[in-house]
């Protein structure tokens, strides 16, 4: 026969944008794609329709409607802690909520001041990167809250102060060895917290800036060494992250063959290739982690 090993529900891709007043003109926004799923004693609408217990993904979606509208966060981590507490609270065959938000990321604009050659960031127009905040906040009745963080589609690139020498070689083997060369890479994140008491926006910004001083001001041996040295020095500006995951494709872009038109190769001039890139992941782990 057949058995249900398993199931949870709820509503996917809900999309919000929820505009916090500080003042009349000064706004603060969080833009964002919400998913909350339900576990619980939801077994019968699988097995004979009988749907007592259901609550219907419709009132899902109207409560992270509502919540967004009636709650305060600071962070998107807040308010999936916020939306799990919700559904823990209210419906006692809730036995756990998975939250996950994807949080465009918008910027102020800079706007010119008087007639100064200055600028400064307007108070409520915004203007988009490309980079997504993600983060997935499981609540497990009677447990704390399980908050991982991160974020997707950041597109960095090096034109020097990258290398990569002393590989293994073999018959198969063409690459040549290089202390120059373009490094472009599109950074991909998770991570995880030792603590509650965490400023999740603070820690966002602190994981971004280590992905930069690291990319910037280290010469990379290799995007292994880049990954790690990024996750090390995540650890060190956040001491609450604990362990980090990070992908790092290898966006080539290899030299012009201007030999071939008998034509010098200044190494001004590259070919950037979208496929196929090499893959580096790694998972770094607080040396005597508490979790
Ligand atoms: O930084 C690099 N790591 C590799 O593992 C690798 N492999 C390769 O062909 N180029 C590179 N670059």
């Amino acid at each position: 026969m057949a058995t249900l090993v398993d199931n949870r529900y709820g509503k996917a891709r809900v999309r919000v944008l929820r505009v916090f007043r500080e003042s009349e003109q000064k706004h603060n926004i969080f833009d964002f794609d919400c998913r909350v799923l339900l576990k619980g004693d939801f077994s019968d609408t699988y097995l004979t329709g009988d749907n007592s217990k259901v609550v219907p993904t419709d009132t899902v979606k109207n409560t992270i409607y509502i919540l967004a509208q009636q709650e305060t966060f600071k962070s998107l981590e807040e308010f999936g802690i916020i939306l799990g507490k919700h559904f823990i609270a209210n419906y006692s065959w809730v036995s756990g909520v998975e939250a996950v938000m994807k949080e465009n990321v918008w910027r102020r604009v800079p706007v010119t001041v008087g007639t100064t050659n200055t600028t400064k960031e307007h108070d409520h127009s915004f203007q988009r990167d490309r980079e997504v905040h993600n983060c997935t906040v499981t609540s497990n009745r009677g447990k704390a809250p399980v908050v991982v963080s991160g974020i997707d589609d950041l597109l960095i690139m090096k034109t020097t102060q990258s290398g990569f020498e002393g590989y293994n070689k073999c018959k198969y083997t063409t690459l040549k060895e290089t202390k120059d060369r373009v490094f472009a890479t599109v950074v991909t994140a998770n991570w995880t917290y030792n603590s509650l008491n965490v400023d999740y926006t603070l820690a966002f910004e602190k994981f971004k800036q280590s992905v930069y001083d690291i990319f910037a001001l280290t010469y990379s041996k290799s995007v292994q060494e880049t990954l790690y040295l990024m996750a090390k020095k995540a650890m060190e500006l956040c001491p609450q992250i604990e362990q980090v995951h990070l992908s790092l494709p290898n966006k080539h872009a290899f030299g012009f063959d201007f030999a071939r038109l008998n034509l010098e190769n200044k190494n001004v001039v590259f070919q950037p290739v979208e496929e196929p890139s090499g893959l580096i992941e790694g998972t770094i782990k607080r040396t005597n982690a508490k979790l």
